[in-house]
């Protein structure tokens, strides 16, 4: 099982360090090797998806990634940022469909920014498209243009999507909408993109295909405030790159946390990058502040999806919950009563449990 490691930028390397940690603990014959990506690849060879990292990740059965990106390269020319970087590598291994899973751990419902009685028992899977839409759509840039007789810059991005791109995320959804609650709501804006409107006509004809899972439609601004509202009506979701963005991010502070948001990023066969949901968190980064439960929590998915290893992934779960059971916390998540720990002694309460 070879694994290329990328911890990337800011807290990166420090949350990184805690998954691997984990992984070494549970006897299996992992191979990890790691690789530059992001900033810190744009520092040490000015480009940050450098050529020896493509390689890596081109042979490895899966990659763990950390974060990437910062506020000091955010001046670059845009082909030399970090986000380029991880743009690059997921469209270059073809890892279309990013399952980001939202689940409150009983013990952190009154982190949760919802009342508890709202969130109680929540357990929503985001299916986000991850190599399409608005992020990688041409044509795009900014230029100076005449506009209404005055010369002035001008922005421009497209959002597209092809037919089989819409497709190939809506079976992946249906289909883990079947392994769950059977319920799957596409999230759209056919109110106003034609984008969108096909979007919703695809998941209709996708939906013929799958008579067992209920599939229902939701317009992206009211689903941001259902989420808020109600989520618990949710199983599954999915929806474009650029909401699923949004949207993982807004589910996220339900269950405590964005350090609790772990992600899979996969292509059509099952090979995948790992990676929390969140940044590289510039302004708690190379403090021991970070909370490294959702990079953790990512290995699982990795150890779950790509080397289908159930076992595992649960023992690593179950450890997350009992250090969540003991009442460590780390500062995001942490409530008076509970134990305050920095990103080290959360990896050190891990492998104990494990
Ligand atoms: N997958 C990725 O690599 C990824 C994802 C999102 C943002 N970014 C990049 O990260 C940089 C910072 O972006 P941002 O500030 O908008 O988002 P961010 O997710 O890095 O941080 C947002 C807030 O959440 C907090 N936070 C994030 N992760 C945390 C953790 N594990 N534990 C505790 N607190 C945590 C941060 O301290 C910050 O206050 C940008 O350069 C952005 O492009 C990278
Ligand atoms: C850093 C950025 C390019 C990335 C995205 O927008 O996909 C991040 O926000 C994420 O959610 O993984
Ligand atoms: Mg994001």
């Amino acid at each position: 099982m070879k694994i290329c490691v990328l911890p990337g930028d800011g807290i990166g390397p420090e949350i990184m360090a805690q998954a691997i940690r984990v992984l070494n603990a549970l006897g299996l014959k992992l191979e990890m090797e790691e690789a530059l990506l992001g900033g810190c690849a744009v520092d040490a060879t000015g480009t940050p998806y450098p050529e020896a990292t493509q390689k890596l990740a081109r042979e490895a059965d899966a990659l763990l990634l950390g974060a990437v990106g910062g506020p000091q390269w955010d001046s670059l020319p845009r082909e030399q940022r970090p986000e380029r970087g991880l743009l690059g590598i997921r469209k270059d291994l073809g890892l279309f469909a990013n399952l980001r899973p939202a689940i409150l751990y009983p013990e952190l419902a009154n982190a949760s920014s919802l009342k508890p009685e709202i969130v109680s028992g929540l357990d929503i899977l985001i299916v986000r498209e991850l190599t399409g839409d608005i992020y990688f759509g041409q044509p795009r840039g900014i230029e100076v243009r005449e506009v209404e007789g005055t010369q002035q810059r001008v922005g421009w991005n497209t959002m597209i999507y092809a037919e089989y791109e819409i497709r190939r995320i809506l079976k992946v959804a249906f289909e883990a909408a079947q392994k769950r609650g059977k319920k799957l709501c596409s999230v759209d804006k056919m109110n106003v993109l034609e984008c969108t409107q096909l979007w919703r006509d695809i998941a209709i004809e996708v939906s013929r295909d799958y008579p067992d899972v209920e599939l229902s439609h939701m317009l992206v601004d009211n689903a941001a405030m259902q989420l808020v509202r109600a989520p618990k009506q949710f199983d599954v979701m999915v929806t474009g790159n650029m909401f699923g963005d949004i949207l993982s991010d807004e589910a996220s502070m339900l269950t405590g946390s964005i350090g609790m948001l772990p992600s899979a990023s996969l292509d059509a066969n099952n090979k995948g990058m790992y990676e929390p949901s969140h940044g590289s968190a510039p302004d708690i980064a190379g403090k021991d502040l970070a909370n490294p439960l959702a990079t953790i929590l990512s290995a699982a998915m990795m150890l779950r999806y790509t080397f289908n290893h159930e076992e595992a992934a649960q023992r690593v779960e179950a450890a997350v919950r009992k250090v969540l059971a003991q009442g460590f916390r780390t500062g995001d998540i942490y409530e008076p009563g509970t134990q305050k720990v920095g990103t080290r002694a959360m990896g050190d309460a891990v492998l104990a449990a494990l």
